[in-house]
């Protein structure tokens, strides 16, 4: 079964302000809670797309019980470690650009990470567990590498999400898929990433590294697949942009959506594209509708080996 992992789930609190004046009073044009945190929104969309999948983590107070109710309304499966601090709350302003403003978090107690260590020890060889995003206060700065520890122990097969440094060390574990955007490929590897050339330069090495599969995504400029066979190129479909947040773990949700319904991975990839575009396009994730109404508006190109050295 798919499992996913969200250390530090938010409510999203989607503010549409125009103009905003910082230092001074704004009052919001139209406003939106939705449950957030990334492997929260991958669980989501894989409920969208009828794969059956649970989300863990760490949740608490009023702020996790909002998140755990509207799951539950979802149909979605999940099994939290309830924690003593409140869930955290990020506001995601929508002006003429956007601007996330996100929360700390509770910080994890020793006995609440044992526990979900635990859960994770009653995976097995059968399971795909998808690690996203950041860690939350009080777990120590190698708690994803003890998971991957433990994954590599019991051959859970393992997808990983998170913009930090510890992701090139990761790579020997050979990571399922590791889906960096352009930001955070240009910090992993202290480079600026300025064309697709760049991109799939530095997304080769990752591959090269250990990940199995790689894509860079590349907001409204599309997304970059490679694995140690083929490189291809997507665009992205053309749209009015609503809410971009979540669009990358849609993208997850849609390949690891492919792979389980026996897609290719070039048709995994175009489905995680549409996931993204979808997403990207809609107020809160995307919908199954949504997201096949894209599916003739993807454009993917091989590219040739020596296209790129
Ligand atoms: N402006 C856009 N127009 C069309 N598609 C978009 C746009 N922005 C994002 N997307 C889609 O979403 C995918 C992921 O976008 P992006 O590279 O911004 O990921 P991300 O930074 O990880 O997203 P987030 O952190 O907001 O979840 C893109 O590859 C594309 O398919
Ligand atoms: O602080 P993190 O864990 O890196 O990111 C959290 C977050 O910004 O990511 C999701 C979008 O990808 C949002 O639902 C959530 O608010």
């Amino acid at each position: 079964m798919l499992y996913t992992l969200t250390l530090n789930p938010s409510i999203d609190y989607i503010m549409h302000i125009s103009n905003v004046k910082v230092g001074e009073t704004n009052y919001a044009d139209k406003e939106k809670m939705l449950p957030g945190g990334k492997g929260i929104n991958v669980s989501r969309v894989l409920n969208r797309l009828g794969v059956t999948n649970k989300a863990l983590g760490f949740i608490g107070g009023h702020s996790g019980h909002f998140i755990e109710e509207w799951l539950t309304n979802e149909g979605a499966k999940h099994e939290f470690i309830k924690v003593n601090g409140d869930t955290r709350i990020n506001v995601k302003l929508k002006d003429e650009a956007e601007t996330e403003l996100n929360g700390k978090g509770p910080i994890i107690t020793e006995k609440e990470s044992e526990a979900l260590l635990n859960q994770i020890l009653k995976l097995t060889s059968a399971d795909t567990i998808i690690l996203s995003g950041s860690k939350s206060r009080g777990l120590s700065e190698t708690f994803y590498n003890e998971i991957i520890d433990i994954c590599q122990k019991q051959q859970i097969n393992f997808v990983i999400d998170t913009n930090s440094k510890e992701l090139l060390d990761i790579l020997k574990a050979k990571p399922f898929l590791v889906k960096p955007n352009q930001a955070e490929l240009s910090q992993l590897f202290n480079q600026p990433i300025q064309s697709k050339t760049d991109a799939i330069y530095y997304g080769k090495k990752l591959q090269e590294g250990g990940a199995q599969n790689v894509i860079v995504s590349l907001g409204g400029d599309g997304a970059i697949f490679i694995d140690d066979q083929e490189t291809y190129i997507a665009a992205s479909p053309r749209g009015k942009v609503i809410n971009t947040v979540g669009s990358g773990d849609s993208m997850i949700a849609g390949f690891m959506a492919g792979i389980e319904k026996g897609l290719s991975k070039l048709e995994a990839f175009k489905l995680s594209v549409q996931c993204g575009s979808a997403t990207a396009f809609s107020e809160d994730l995307a919908t199954k509708d949504a997201i096949l109404a894209l599916s003739n508006h993807v454009e993917i190109e091989r590219v040739e080996d020596n296209e790129n050295d």
